[in-house]
């Protein structure tokens, strides 16, 4: 039977990465992405602009939206500090399988909470079933769609606090629109635009941080 493409991803780390060594995760991603076959991971050119926004914030609580893979996650959660939390949220569960693998290669699955559903139904559950109060970082980077519904359900939910610091992937292509039309005009958010390419193209993409006011 045919293998899925999160299945030869999964295949191309664990025959190149090195257990416990999420810099090597990493590389074994991007190096597969670039020399055999394209997937919707952040990248290592939008990553080094996550990377710096993470470590600017030293968040002790994040949520990510959208595993897929776990490249994100992985690389998000090798920057937390040792205590800190990652909830990352996967409706499909052969990504959520394969994530799993690829986190635990890592050897972050200790900082790692994958949750298997969909953002609208987790978000509201979030303070009764993982006892957040608000989250310091969020990493949005499921379907394009739900970025703006999700970011309000958070707001309603009370899970931004003063200095939460929103990053949307992105925000150019696939884009957007309706989410940067949305945080750009709010006076409940300060936004900042870093420009970049979609992984493993010269296509333009982008990043988009937004801090909560309160
Ligand atoms: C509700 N909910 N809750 C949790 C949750 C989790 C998921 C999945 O993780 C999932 C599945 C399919 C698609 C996505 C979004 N990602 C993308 O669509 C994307 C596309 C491209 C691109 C760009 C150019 C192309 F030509 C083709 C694809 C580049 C990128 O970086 C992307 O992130 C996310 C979905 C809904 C979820
Ligand atoms: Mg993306």
């Amino acid at each position: 039977t045919q293998s899925t493409r999160p299945q030869r991803l999964l295949g191309a780390v664990q025959k190149n990465a090195t257990r416990g060594q999420p810099h090597s995760v990493l590389k074994a991603i991007d190096q597969f992405c670039t020399h055999t076959e394209w997937a919707m991971n952040v990248g290592d050119e939008k990553g080094c602009i996550l990377d710096s926004v993470v470590s600017e914030v030293n968040p002790a609580t994040v949520l990510e939206l959208g595993t897929y893979c776990g490249y994100s996650t992985v690389r998000i959660a090798s920057l937390l500090p040792p205590h800190a939390k990652l909830i990352t949220l996967e409706f499909n569960p052969d990504f959520a399988a394969i994530a799993r693998q690829v986190i635990a290669w890592a050897g972050l699955e200790d900082k790692v909470q994958l949750v298997e559903g969909a953002s609208g139904d987790w978000i509201p559950k979030m303070k009764e079933q993982f006892g957040i109060t608000t989250f310091d970082f969020v990493f949005l980077d499921h379907w394009k769609d739900r970025y703006l519904p999700d970011t309000k359900l958070m707001e309603e939910c009370g899970l931004l606090r003063k200095g939460t610091v929103l990053l949307a992937d992105n925000v150019i292509c696939p884009g957007t629109p309706d989410y940067l039309e949305y945080i750009r005009n709010s006076p409940r958010y300060k936004s900042q635009y870093f420009k970049s390419h979609l992984e493993y193209t010269k296509v333009e993409d982008g990043l988009e941080k937004s801090v909560f006011q309160g």
